[in-house]
């Protein structure tokens, strides 16, 4: 799995680095490993988050894997065929790199590829489709933001980690962007909902619109059986 520096990827990887020593005490088998993976586009302004979720994590094993010429070289074959790529397209174009040197490791290790979704990220829709959605697995999927930071606080993550402010970190132009800045919307109101607690009117709309305008990314791809959307 991809590690970024940012909360949920640090919660995943430990996670599964715990669960995979679990399974190799059960099994007796020293082929379950986990694979971290840094995947920078280029050198990542806040590189030192990310060796420290790795400290924090301790995986079996650890690669790093540079994304940039690979989306370069993407971005520039578009546009060699006419097609302009805005920034926030070529984010979109990271993060599906991300995945795609995931499936990579996955095929050659027998693996499988690990995603963060979760409840707050999921029924907004803020995550790349086919791309960090794309996974084989996605172990947080039923916690909020909220959650997710109690359990790196109960899993003795340093709170340097846990408070740190969550980014997709995907436009060139707009490095760092707060994803509740993108989103409009506050993490403790998208968790407050998903607990079914009152929230302002503002907010709930906010939350219902990006639900209903993502709806197809939680649904495989739509076909004649298919009327989800109609
Ligand atoms: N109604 C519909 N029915 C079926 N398919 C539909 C559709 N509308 C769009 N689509 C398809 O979906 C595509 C748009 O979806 P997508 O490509 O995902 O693009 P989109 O949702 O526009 O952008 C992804 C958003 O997720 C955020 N993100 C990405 C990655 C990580 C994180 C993070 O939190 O770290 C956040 C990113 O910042 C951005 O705001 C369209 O190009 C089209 O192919
Ligand atoms: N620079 C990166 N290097 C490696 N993996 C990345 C990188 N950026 C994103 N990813 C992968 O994409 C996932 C989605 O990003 P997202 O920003 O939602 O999670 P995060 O960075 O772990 O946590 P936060 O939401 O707190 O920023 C990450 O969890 C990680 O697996
Ligand atoms: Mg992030």
């Amino acid at each position: 799995m991809g590690i970024s520096g940012g909360q949920d990827s640090s919660l995943v990887g430990r996670l599964a680095q715990l669960a995979i020593e679990e399974m190799r005490e059960e099994t007796g088998d020293s082929n379950y490993q986990f694979i971290a993976i840094r995947l920078p586009y280029g050198v990542q302004a806040d590189e030192e988050d990310a060796q420290r979720a790795l400290k924090f994590i301790h995986p079996d094993q650890s690669l790093v894997v540079n994304i940039k010429a690979a989306v370069d070289g993407q971005v520039a074959a578009l546009e060699d065929a006419g097609v302009v790529v805005s920034d926030f397209n070529k984010g979109n174009i990271k993060a599906r790199q991300r995945m795609i040197t995931q499936y990579a490791v996955a095929g050659d290790t027998k693996g499988a590829v690990l995603g963060t979704d979760h409840a707050a990220e999921n029924i907004t829709g803020f995550f790349t489709k086919f791309g960090d959605g794309g996974a084989d697995l996605v172990p947080i999927f039923r916690l909020n933001k909220h959650q997710g930071k109690m359990l790196l606080a109960e899993l003795g993550a340093d709170s340097v980690i846990y408070e740190k402010i969550p980014t997709a970190d995907l436009e060139d132009g707009k490095p760092g962007l707060a994803d509740e800045v993108a989103l409009g919307v506050t993490y403790q109101d998208i968790d407050n909902y998903t607990e079914g607690k009152k929230i302002s009117d503002e907010a709930k709309e906010k939350i219902e619109g990006w639900y209903l305008k993502t709806e197809h990314k939680r649904h495989l791809p739509i076909t004649i059986f298919d009327d989800f959307w109609k």
